[in-house]
């Protein structure tokens, strides 16, 4: 593998037009520096194309902070969201089909900003109705072990310099289970490029049978407990830990937690195995600029800590919006996937709490369709106290939090969790469970408030102390501007990626 990939232009990459694009100028050219590598981010989540939730969020913020350092580009399944985004997609590569993995071809899309997306162009596994991972009913496509090992290939032949693209990756990082194969392919083919793993949510495992082996052309090798191999069955994102060169999760009480049995999903004692290895760190997440209460573009009206106004214009907003009574109580929201990991169960417990206290609730989700139900019996109990909306809204999420005096996170576990940050930049309390990321980003009685246990009377007493803070405006409002200067935007926090790549190009090199 060369890293001398120095470059005063992008590559040459062939123009071929297909029926949804139009044809954009070709090349732009740009200079780039000397020391920047060329790193291939391998995703299933683009929060510019496509999201549900966390992962694509950290897959767009990430690859922007780190460009000022590094040639960063993203590697995407063509899903139908992306090909009816409006973008124009240019072919530049062509994979031959493996196994029972479909030929392909790979588009290329530059954003507006520059950052340049190659999508996996495969419309028999990618262009359906539905999320990335299952149909509108929440069902998972029964082909996702295909769908996915798809994209672990491509990538491993994008840095194998085999997918007809003339940009070659001196690194691959590989994000969550969906791309766990792509550092376990570069594995098993013998392609020396160095390679990360993080996961974002360890729970989500991506098992398939062994009898797949053939179908995505998985050594017999692999099959086994060093291997990916779990309980009988084979786990994707057990591969991804296996082989690639670096594992790292989105926090550091994360990666402590997930060695331990209480949150390892039964992976604890291989990555425990790792972590004493110097394989295993926690980086925490950081968030996008564009969540800045003064100029977010999706905020009604912006505003700061020193000027309130245009905040009690979104609580107005948020109230009208979920048909909840004028009030000058406190507002509480949860904006969330609607899954058992986010303790919805134990919001639902101590909403009459709140709203005993005279306080009011706003929740936007979706997910497993018993939590929804939950949630919207909720609404049902409380009307114009609790106001529920199941869906997924963007510019509404933010002015939730623009609008809002608490977030309730009350996750049984987070591996780092961003809507607390989002809160906090747009000054809103979160009332958390101390676990993961969120034990990481908040500090009790100063940035929002922690509650040891996930059970209702643990949350309850957190709730309560909040409820005291907010009667004593003072001290509210000193909190929330603390809370609104935490350091969270990825620049002031991408640097431990930096060091970890500088760290496993030089062992490479050396052992070159
Ligand atoms: N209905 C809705 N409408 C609009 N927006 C909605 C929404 N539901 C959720 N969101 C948004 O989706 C994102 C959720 O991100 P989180 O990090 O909080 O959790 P998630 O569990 O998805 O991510 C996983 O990956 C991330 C990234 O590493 C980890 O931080 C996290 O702990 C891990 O569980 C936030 O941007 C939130 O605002």
């Amino acid at each position: 593998m060369s890293h001398a990939a120095v470059q005063t232009h992008l590559p040459q990459e062939q123009g071929l037009a297909i029926p949804f694009s139009t044809i954009r100028p070709h090349l732009q050219v740009r200079t780039v520096q000397e020391n920047k590598k060329k790193i291939l981010f391998v995703t299933s989540e683009l929060t510019d194309l496509v999201k549900t939730g966390g992962l694509g969020d950290v897959s767009a913020a990430l690859p922007r902070a780190l460009r000022e350092f590094h040639d960063v580009r993203v590697l995407l399944p063509g899903y139908r969201q992306v090909l009816e985004s409006g973008q124009t997609i240019r072919v530049v590569g062509t994979l031959p089909g493996h196994a029972a993995l479909p030929p392909c071809r790979i588009g290329r899309i530059d954003l507006d900003d520059g950052l340049i997306v190659y999508v996996l162009l495969s419309p028999e596994l990618y262009d359906r109705d539905g999320t990335p991972y299952g149909d509108e009913h929440g069902q998972d496509w029964p082909d996702n072990h295909i769908r996915f090992a798809r994209l672990g290939l491509a990538a491993a032949h994008v840095a194998a310099g085999s997918a007809c693209i003339s940009w070659r990756p001196d690194l691959l990082h590989a994000h969550d289970w969906p791309a766990a194969l792509a550092p376990a392919y570069l594995r098993w083919r013998g392609i020396a490029t160095p390679s990360v793993f993080t996961i974002h949510n360890l729970a989500y495992q991506g098992l398939l049978s062994p009898q797949c082996c053939p179908e995505l052309d998985i050594p017999r090798g692999a099959c086994r407990m060093e291997g990916m191999e779990f309980h009988g069955k084979l786990s994707f994102l057990k591969a991804g830990i296996a082989y690639a060169d670096r594992i790292t999760t989105v926090s550091a009480t994360y990666a402590r937690e997930i060695t331990t049995e209480a949150f390892g999903c039964g992976l604890e004692g291989f990555l425990r195995a790792k972590a004493e290895r110097g394989l295993l760190s926690g980086i925490r997440n950081g968030i996008d600029e564009s969540w800045h209460p003064e100029s977010d573009p999706h905020l009604l009206q912006g505003f700061s800590a020193s000027d309130w106004h245009g905040k009690a214009v979104h609580a107005e907003y948020v109230r009208h919006h979920f048909d909840l009574e004028a009030s000058a109580g406190p507002l509480f929201v949860v904006v969330s996937r609607l899954v058992r990991q986010k303790g919805l169960d134990l919001t639902h417990d101590v909403a009459g709490t709140i709203v005993r206290a005279g306080g009011q609730l706003a929740v936007i989700g979706r997910g497993e369709p018993v939590e929804e139900e939950r949630m919207r019996g909720l609404a049902g109990r409380f009307p114009g106290r609790i106001g529920v909306r199941v869906g997924f809204e963007e510019t509404l999420a933010r002015r939730m939090f623009a609008g809002s005096d608490f977030l309730l996170m009350p996750s049984r576990y987070e591996p780092c969790g961003l809507s607390q940050m989002y809160a906090q930049r747009f000054g809103s309390l979160p009332i958390a469970h101390r676990t993961g990321g969120l034990a990481d980003s908040i500090e009790d009685g100063v940035t929002g408030f922690l509650f040891e246990r996930p059970c209702v009377e643990s949350y309850r007493e957190a709730v309560e102390r909040a409820l005291k803070v907010f009667a004593l405006p003072s001290l509210f409002h000193a909190m929330r501007r603390s809370a609104m200067t935490v350091p969270c935007y990825w620049r002031q926090t991408v640097h431990p990626y930096l060091h970890l790549y500088r760290q496993l190009l030089e062992s490479r090199h050396e052992q070159a």
